[in-house]
């Protein structure tokens, strides 16, 4: 694996800065201002969104297995898939931290220790494990399953006790998917068992109300709460100004990107085989896509290490 430090210097302040911490930051010391994260499902989502200037992405899984593997959330994606793609778009800006869907963790504690170290030297910041089965399915699909309240503290504590062996600063989102299977005040206990195991935020999954929204910051506060925000599934919809009068600290949104993306391909896609047109906009020739994915970045390190062909692009 290609190791990626997330340190980049920080000037003016002499203290190394690393996209760790700048999560941690974005948390805990940002007087309650909401984290909203994008879904970016491929390195030119995750492009799009950091040129669009978000402060902090989220590496959606489901997104990750349609389009890396063509497939639905169904538990297809093994942890060098989602680790091997996080690792790309966390280091396009090694400012911007990158949240990371991590199911299940892929296995047993040491599987789960793996996973949080590959996560880490991935350069990504924030990672969530869940506590449903290994075949897991996207949270707001029905008939899920998840493992008992024992096995997902030793997932959580197991990441936790990795986190503490390798001096990382990831920042561990435990993710309950309990309250379809076995209602709210089970999911709590999962929660507040997370938090006990060394958890640093929580997540409760398909939340099917606001008010089950502000009880759930309410209870696990002063632990912070993130929010799935995964439009026309269990969830309501939601701001997230609305989501930070609820209490909630952290909101991702996992179809941001891929919900837009397929519209306008079908589009594109259904055009150019109806009338032979793509009805592609004027300007995005070549050159538009290129900067989009950094062109300008490649040419000045290529101009400043002295090389000549990138010059005349
Ligand atoms: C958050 C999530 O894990 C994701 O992969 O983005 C999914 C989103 C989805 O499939 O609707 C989930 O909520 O399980």
């Amino acid at each position: 694996m290609t190791t990626v430090s997330p340190s980049v210097s920080n000037p003016g302040s002499g203290t190394p800065f690393t996209t760790q911490k700048r999560l941690r930051d974005l948390i805990f010391n940002n007087d309650g201002k909401i984290v909203v994260a994008p879904g970016v499902y491929d390195g030119f989502s995750a492009r799009i969104a950091l040129e669009v200037g978000f402060d902090c992405l989220y590496m959606t899984g489901a997104g990750t297995c349609a389009s890396k593997l063509g497939e639905a959330d169904l538990g297809f994606a093994t942890l060098n898939d989602m680790r091997e793609h996080a690792e790309m778009i966390a280091n396009l800006d090694p400012r911007v931290p990158l949240i990371a869907d991590a199911d299940t963790g892929y296995g047993g504690p040491n599987m789960v220790a793996r996973t949080l170290a590959s996560y880490h030297r991935s350069g990504v910041s924030g990672l969530h494990i869940e506590d449903q089965i290994q075949t897991k399915r996207c949270g707001h699909l029905g008939g899920k399953e998840v493992v008992s309240i024992e096995t997902f503290s030793s997932r959580i504590r197991a990441a936790s006790q990795a986190r503490q062996r390798i001096g990382s600063d990831i920042v561990i989102i435990a993710r309950t998917d309990a309250l379809q299977v076995s209602g709210f005040d089970d999911a709590v206990k999962r929660l507040q068992a997370a938090v006990e195991c060394g958890a640093d935020v929580v997540f409760l999954e398909g939340i099917t109300s606001k008010e089950q929204g502000r009880k759930i910051c309410e209870i696990m506060a002063p632990t912070p709460v993130l929010l799935n925000m995964v439009e026309h599934g269990a969830t309501p919809s939601m701001t997230p100004r609305e989501a930070q009068e609820l209490g909630f600290r952290i909101m991702i949104f996992p179809f941001a990107s891929i919900a837009p993306a397929y519209y306008a391909i079908r589009k594109g896609l259904e055009g150019l085989k109806e009338n032979g047109e793509t009805g592609i906009q004027k300007e995005f020739g070549p050159k538009k896509l290129f900067e989009t994915v950094g062109l300008r970045e490649s040419q000045e390190v290529d101009r400043e290490a002295g090389g000549k062909l990138l010059a005349g692009v």
